[in-house]
C-alpha cells in the first residue's frame, strides 16, 4: 500500500531525515515511535506532500509528491491539531470534509463508532481538546481512506475515548485499510500496531513487527520469599541478574526455567511465596533500542 525509499528531508542546513525506506503492507497497522524532534511528523508531512522532500514516495501503486499527488485523495490524515472552525458544529465539518456517494449515512456511522453524538450539534469552540482530537480523526476516516496517516492520535483522549479509537483501527484495518501511527502513548501503540518503524535523529533505526520486537523485550520475575534480603544475597551469589529494585526483581531471558532458582532458595531454607512475571513491554523495548543507537553513535564520533 505505502513503499517509501529513499526519504531525504532538510530544513535550510539542518538535514531532519536521512534516507529512509519502509513498505506498509495493505490492512497493517504501523506504529512509528521516536522521541521528540526525531522527525515523526516531518516523515508523515512529506508523506502526505505537506511538505517537499528528496526520494520515492508510492501510494497504492502510484508516485507521490509534493507536485503531484493526485493518489492523496485516498488518504486521510490527522497531522498535528485537527484544522477545526470555532462557530461550526462537528456534523458542519463532516458535511464539508464527506465525499464520494452515501455521506450521510457515513457521516452517522462515523459519529456512532467515535461516540461523538451528545456534542456534534454543538459549535466546535465549546469542544475540549479529546473533542475536538475525535473530530479530527473522524474527519480523516470519513471518507474510507485506504491509507490513514494519524500523527498523536492520542492526544488528549480518555482512556474510553482510547479504547474506542483502538476498536475502530482494528475493525477498519481488518477490512484492508492502512494506518500509519505516531504515539508517545506505548503501551497504546503496543495493543494495535503490526508492525514498528523506530526513528532517532531523522534515522530509521528499527523497522520490526511487533511480535519480534516484544519476543526479544527484556522479561522480569518479581519474587515474594519470607527472607527477601537473604534470597537476594543468595540469588546475586548464584550468578542471577538481580535488579537494584525494592522489590526481589530479577532480570530473565525470554524462555526461562524456574526450577534452578526455587532449587536454590530451598537449599537456603527460604520459601518463596508469591511469583509473578512480567515483560518489559514495549516501553522498555524502545528504549533499549534507542540508548544502544546512542552508544553506537556516540562511538562512531
Ligand atoms: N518547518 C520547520 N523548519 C525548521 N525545522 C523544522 C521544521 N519542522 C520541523 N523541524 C525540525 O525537524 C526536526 C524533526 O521535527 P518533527 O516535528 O518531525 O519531530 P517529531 O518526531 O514529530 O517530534 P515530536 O515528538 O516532538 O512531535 C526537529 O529538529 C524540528 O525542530
Amino acid at each position: 500500500m505505502m513503499q517509501i525509499q529513499h526519504l531525504n528531508k532538510s530544513f535550510e542546513s539542518k538535514q531532519v531525515l536521512h534516507d529512509i525506506s519502509f513498505t506498509g503492507q495493505t490492512g497493517h497497522v504501523i506504529g512509528l515511535v521516536g522521541a521528540n524532534g526525531a522527525g515523526k511528523t516531518t516523515l508523515m508531512k512529506a508523506i502526505l506532500g505537506l511538505i517537499s522532500a528528496q526520494g520515492k514516495i508510492t501510494i497504492d501503486g502510484h508516485p507521490s509528491s509534493f507536485d503531484h499527488h493526485e493518489i492523496l485523495k485516498e488518504v486521510g490524515a490527522l497531522i498535528e491539531y485537527p484544522s477545526i472552525y470555532p462557530f461550526m458544529s462537528g456534523r458542519d465539518h463532516l458535511k464539508l470534509f464527506a465525499k464520494g456517494p452515501n455521506q450521510s449515512q457515513r457521516i452517522q456511522s462515523v459519529i456512532n463508532d467515535l461516540h461523538l453524538t451528545h456534542y456534534i450539534d454543538r459549535p466546535a469552540k465549546k469542544y475540549s481538546l479529546g473533542m475536538k482530537q475525535k473530530l479530527g480523526i473522524a474527519m480523516a476516516i470519513l471518507n474510507n481512506p485506504k491509507l490513514v496517516i494519524l500523527d498523536e492520535p492520542m492526544n488528549g483522549l480518555d482512556p474510553q475515548a482510547n479504547k474506542e479509537l483502538r476498536l475502530l483501527i482494528k475493525s477498519k484495518s481488518q477490512t484492508g485499510t492502512t494506518f500509519l501511527i505516531s504515539s508517545h502513548i506505548l503501551s497504546e501503540l503496543q495493543k494495535i500496531a503490526d508492525e514498528l518503524l523506530i526513528l532517532d535523529h531523522g534515522q530509521l533505526i528499527q523497522e520490526t513487527t511487533m511480535k519480534d520486537l516484544l519476543a526479544a523485550s527484556v522479561h522480569y520475575l518479581i519474587l515474594s520469599t519470607d527472607q527477601d534480603e537473604l534470597a537476594r544475597q543468595v540469588l546475586k551469589a548464584a550468578g542471577y541478574q538481580v535488579l537494584n529494585d525494592p522489590h526481589l526483581k530479577l532480570q530473565i531471558p525470554p524462555k526461562f526455567n524456574l526450577e534452578p532458582i526455587l532449587k536454590e532458595l530451598t537449599k537456603h531454607h527460604i520459601t518463596v511465596l508469591d511469583i509473578q512475571h512480567q515483560d518489559g513491554g514495549l516501553e522498555d523495548s524502545v528504549l533499549k533500542l534507542l540508548h544502544q543507537d546512542q552508544v553506537l553513535t556516540e562511538a562512531a564520533k
